[in-house]
C-alpha cells in the first residue's frame, strides 16, 4: 500500500496553513505536501513541520504572482532573473524545511513557442545541478489544460523525454494520476512505461478532485499499481475534500 502526504494546500483548510500540520498528524498522516510555504518564515514552517511529527515530502518552487495569474517563470524568457532568485528561495526554504523535493512549475506560456521552449530547457537544466548540488530533487508535472489553461507542461509523454533527454540523476517526473486521467488516460500503462523517472505521486478523483474512490478510475487498481512498480516515494493527496477534511477520510480505511 503506498504511503501517503496529506497535501495542506487543499486539505484541512478549515484552519490556518500552520494549523494544518498538527491536524495531519491527528488524522493519521506521517508525512505532507503543499504548494507554497513562502507566506511564512521557512523556520517556522518547519518547527510546525517538527512538532506535529511529520515529514516533508515536496513543495513547489516560487510561482511568481499566483495572484495576478503566474503559474511559475521557467518558460517565461523575459524573467529569467525572477526565476534564478526563486530557485535560491526554494533551496535556502527546502534545507531549513529539510525537504527532499522541488516541483518547478513550468509557467503560462504557448508550448509551442520556441523563445519558451529554450528558455524552459535552459531553466530546468540549470535547476537540476543546482538543485543536485543542494542534495534536492527535482521534478516537472504536466497540468491539464481545464484546471490551468495556457500551462506551458501539458503532456505525459513529453515531460518524460525531456526527463529521459537531460538525464539527471535528480530530475524526474511529478506523475499526478488527476492530470493524467485528464490529459491522456491510459493511467496504468503510463505508470509502468514511467515509473523509472517517477519522482513524485499525486492523487485526485477524476473529474471533481475530490477524494479517492469518488471518481471514474479505480483507484484501488491504480494503487496497487504503485506498488506493483517499485515506486516507494509518497503519494500526495492534493484533493479538494468534498466536506470537511476528517469527514472524508473514511477512503483511507476502505482501499
Ligand atoms: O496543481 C497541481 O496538480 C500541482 O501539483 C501544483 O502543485 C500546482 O498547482
Ligand atoms: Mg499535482
Amino acid at each position: 500500500m503506498p504511503k501517503f502526504a496529506a497535501n495542506l494546500s487543499m486539505m484541512f483548510t478549515e484552519r490556518p496553513f500552520l494549523e494544518r500540520f498538527a491536524a495531519a498528524a491527528a488524522a493519521g498522516f506521517t508525512a505532507v505536501e503543499y504548494l507554497f510555504p513562502y507566506d511564512h518564515p521557512a523556520k517556522t514552517v518547519a518547527d510546525a513541520l517538527r512538532s506535529a511529527g511529520l515529514k516533508q515530502a515536496l513543495f513547489n518552487m516560487p510561482p511568481g504572482d499566483w495572484a495576478a495569474g503566474d503559474r511559475g517563470l521557467a518558460s517565461l524568457p523575459d524573467r529569467r532573473e525572477e526565476f534564478e532568485t526563486a530557485l535560491v528561495t526554494a533551496i535556502s526554504y527546502a534545507k531549513t524545511i529539510e525537504t527532499p523535493l522541488l516541483h518547478m512549475m513550468a509557467g503560462i506560456a504557448p508550448c509551442d513557442d520556441p523563445a519558451a521552449i529554450a528558455c524552459y530547457r535552459e531553466n530546468l537544466k540549470k535547476a537540476a545541478d543546482v538543485t543536485a548540488e543542494a542534495g534536492i530533487g527535482l521534478v516537472i508535472e504536466p497540468i491539464n489544460k481545464r484546471d490551468m489553461p495556457g500551462y506551458f507542461l501539458n503532456d505525459f509523454d513529453r515531460a518524460f523525454d525531456l526527463v529521459l533527454d537531460l538525464d539527471r540523476p535528480n530530475l524526474n517526473l511529478q506523475f499526478d494520476v488527476y492530470h493524467r486521467q485528464i490529459l491522456h488516460g491510459d493511467v496504468i500503462t503510463a505508470l509502468r512505461k514511467m515509473a523509472p523517472r517517477i519522482g513524485h505521486i499525486q492523487i485526485a478523483s477524476v473529474p471533481n478532485r475530490h477524494e479517492p474512490l469518488t471518481g471514474e478510475l479505480d483507484d484501488r487498481r491504480i494503487f496497487q499499481e504503485i506498488d506493483a512498480i517499485g515506486y516507494r516515494g509518497y503519494v500526495g493527496c492534493e484533493y479538494r475534500p468534498a466536506a470537511k477534511t476528517e469527514e472524508g477520510l473514511g477512503w483511507m480505511a476502505a482501499i
